[in-house]
């Protein structure tokens, strides 16, 4: 089965499209308000309108609390929920149960006892492996930092997972190939500055992704 592949922190109906056309599965929007990718709800309603259906739309939240998560996935028609900061499996429960959508927990990654904390998250629907970003950093992610990929060497949960974390096109397909992840996301790896999307980089991505 070929990989799937979020490309994330989408604002414009440009990029939406020419992800849909180089074959990714899901697209990300943004709702952490100090990210250069963040879209407010009213972007959000206008992206979704002009999403292509074939593309899942996950909203990346850090942190939320229940109303600005009731109002973004309205706005958004979000198919998914990422969760990037400090939440804990019980938040998680409470979130799928008001929601009713899948949700997807992001683990940052250091060191091994990161990767064991997806024991505590069993009751994901899915687990994003994704770099620790240092102490004092401006965001949790989408800063294109890396983590070492062995460290999930013979890491077999039972939740499916996927890979993020300094991800582009040149390193994409030794990701696949190195880690048996059947996700890759990716935010900064395919800008020409911070939230700019780069059509060419996303299709060198995709194409990079599905030909590992
Ligand atoms: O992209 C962001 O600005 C962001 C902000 C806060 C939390 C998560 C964020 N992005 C997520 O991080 C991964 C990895 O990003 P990158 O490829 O290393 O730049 C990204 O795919 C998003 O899921």
């Amino acid at each position: 089965m070929s990989v799937q592949i979020k490309i994330c922190g989408l604002s414009t109906p440009e990029t939406t499209a020419a992800c849909a056309d180089a074959g990714a599965t899901h697209i990300g929007f943004n709702f952490y308000p100090p990210s250069p990718r963040f879209v407010s709800t009213h972007q959000a309603e206008k992206l979704s309108q002009n999403t292509p259906a074939k593309l899942l739309k996950v909203g990346v939240f850090v942190n939320p609390d229940d109303e600005f998560l009731e109002e973004s996935v309205a706005a958004g028609q979000l198919d998914a929920i990422q969760l990037h900061g400090k939440e804990d499996p019980l938040q998680l429960e409470a979130i799928r149960s008001r929601f009713g959508l899948p949700v997807w927990k992001v683990l940052s990654v250091e060191t091994v006892e990161d990767v064991a904390r997806a024991n505590d998250f069993a009751n994901a629907d899915f687990l994003l492996f994704d770099t620790k970003t240092p102490n004092g950093a401006a965001l949790p992610g989408g800063m294109g930092l890396g983590f070492d990929w062995s460290l999930l060497e013979g890491y077999d949960g039972a939740v499916p997972w996927g890979l993020a974390g300094g991800l582009n096109p040149d390193n994409v397909a030794d990701a696949i190939r190195s880690t048996g992840a059947t996700l890759v996301d990716t935010a900064s790896g395919v800008e020409s500055a911070p939230g700019i999307k780069d059509m060419d980089k996303i299709a060198a991505f995709c194409k990079a992704a599905l030909n590992p």
